[in-house]
């Protein structure tokens, strides 16, 4: 197995076999969430036009995300993973447009598996590659830290490498703290800054166990970020 380690959300990676994107704080931990309370799928749009022109046509999608980490004006969610927990998201298409996370993941697209997660997922995501994709040491890894300059994600991309290579160097707590600690994290200790909740911090630094990854596969054309369980990922390969 070959891992490169990149961080940024603007540069397609070098083609690869596995792509795994990261986003701690918060995108792909409000999809994971998003998946545990029944979420069918989650459409990752480049701009706020694309995503309000998909609730045009698709009344019943539901719009999450932000704009400097606030509510976009005409979406139903923010970018909280704790608000969301009050949302009934029983078979639901969620259109997330967010910052890093979605915008790393749509440039990430060229590789035959991509897989998005923040740190609740990524000890799953990182068995389910091993059990199922890691065919030889050929097979290539891009693990992509969204955040181009923060530490939250990086943290999180160094413990799913340490997984993939059964290394036993980084422990989850020492990946709590950086996140903890990183730039994305400081203003939700902020009491000046009430819009963004400490317990948002809290799920992002929760481990969550799930049996599934999140896969972007493409349908009808277009990305769609799907819950792939582990025993029938090879139904759902790009
Ligand atoms: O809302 C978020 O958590 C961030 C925006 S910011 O950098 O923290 O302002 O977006 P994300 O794409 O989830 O990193
Ligand atoms: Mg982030």
């Amino acid at each position: 197995m070959k891992i490169r380690m990149l961080q940024g959300h603007n540069q397609p990676p070098e083609a690869a076999h596995i792509n795994v994107v990261i986003d701690v704080i918060r995108a792909f931990t409000v999809a994971h969430h998003a998946f545990l309370r029944g979420a069918q799928g989650i459409i990752p749009a480049a701009t706020v036009d694309e995503a309000l022109e998909l609730k045009r046509l698709n009344p019943n999608f539901i719009l999450a995300g932000e704009i400097k980490g606030l509510l976009i004006p005409g979406f139903e969610l923010d970018n909280s993973p704790a608000r969301l927990q009050e949302f009934d998201l029983q078979g639901k298409l969620l259109i997330q447009k967010t910052t890093n996370g979605v915008t790393a993941a749509l440039n990430a697209l060229n590789a035959e598996h991509v897989l998005v997660t923040g740190f609740s997922n990524a000890r799953t995501t990182a068995e389910i590659i091993k059990d199922r994709w890691l065919r030889d040491e050929e097979t290539t890894i891009n693990i992509i830290a969204s955040h181009p300059s923060g530490d939250d994600d990086l943290a999180c991309a160094e413990y799913i490498a340490d997984l993939l290579q059964r290394s036993d160097c980084v422990t989850p707590e020492a990946t709590i703290q950086r996140i903890r600690a990183s730039e994305a994290a400081k203003k939700f200790y902020d009491n000046g800054q009430p819009e963004f909740l400490e317990e948002d911090l809290s799920l992002c630094t929760q481990e969550v166990p799930s049996d599934f990854v999140m896969k972007v596969n493409i349908r009808n054309g277009m990305p769609l970020i799907e819950k792939v369980k582990a025993g029938s990922i090879h139904a759902h390969v790009r």
